[in-house]
């Protein structure tokens, strides 16, 4: 039976001057990949936000995993949410390796002062091979390519052990090899973990593809949702993004 993990009640966020989500209602079933789709400035990282526990909430309210989010959010929760951001350039002079940055992943499961132990190293090799990572494992994060950093940030995410994955635009700014293949990664690890997972994404196509439902925002509300079949054609994206 399906089992709501996600459920967005008339949510309403504001930013100093700005409405970014103005009554948003929407709710997600354990094990889906739903796709967020929209412009540019249309609240789709704002709910992703709220999802890990981090929004205000102006009105309205957002339950995740049972728990009612807002300022009671407990970090044990957000532990259960791997959160993927948008690719930023790092610094190449940061002194982190690869497989720290990984590691950083586990730090929730290890609570305060604990070191990691043999179990924890495990999964940070398991999900660098996942990610197909293993041989850059020693290599500074700063110089990584942009799919590379991406990747290691998915496997960061992973190691957490997640019930919910959120990702932010996962292939911004990537080339069109990379992007297939990190959407690639994507589909796989959905299909083999049936990891429930929210996606902001600006590929149409590939969204058609992977996801099992679509979520199409515009400035601020629910503007459609349903099958990408039926969502994701010209005429209705036309229409969506006023061209
Ligand atoms: N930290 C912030 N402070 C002030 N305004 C913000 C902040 N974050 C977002 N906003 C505003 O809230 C609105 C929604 O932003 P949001 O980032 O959720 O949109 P988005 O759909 O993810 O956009 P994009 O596709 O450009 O990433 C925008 O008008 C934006 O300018």
């Amino acid at each position: 039976m399906a089992e709501t993990i996600i459920s967005l009640q008339n949510a309403v966020v504001s930013y100093r001057e700005d409405v970014a989500l103005q009554g948003v209602t929407l709710e997600i079933q354990r094990g889906e990949l739903v796709g967020i789709l929209g412009p540019n400035g249309s609240g789709k990282t704002t709910i992703l936000t709220l999802v890990n526990g981090l929004g205000k909430l102006l009105q309205g309210n957002v339950r995740v995993l049972n728990h009612a989010a807002g300022s009671s959010f407990p970090a044990t929760l957000r532990k259960k949410i791997g959160y993927v951001p948008q690719v930023h350039n790092i610094d190449p002079r940061m002194p982190v390796s690869v497989k720290e940055v990984v590691m950083m992943g586990r730090y929730g499961q290890l609570g305060m002062l604990r070191r990691p132990g043999a179990p924890d190293r495990q999964m940070v090799e398991s999900m660098l091979r996942l990610v197909g990572m293993t041989h850059l494992a020693e290599r500074p994060i700063g110089h990584l390519s942009g799919g590379e950093q991406q990747r290691v940030a998915i496997a960061r995410a992973l190691a957490q052990e997640p019930d919910i994955l959120l990702l932010d635009e996962p292939t911004t700014g990537l080339d069109r090899r990379a992007r297939t293949e990190i959407m690639h990664m994507v589909h796989e690890i959905h299909r083999d973990r049936g990891l429930t997972t929210l996606m902001v994404t600006h590929e149409h196509k590939t969204a058609a593809a992977l996801c099992n439902r679509v979520i199409l925002m515009k400035e601020g509300r629910v503007w459609a949702h349903g099958q990408p079949r039926e969502l994701l054609r010209e005429t209705v994206l036309n229409r969506l993004y006023d061209l």
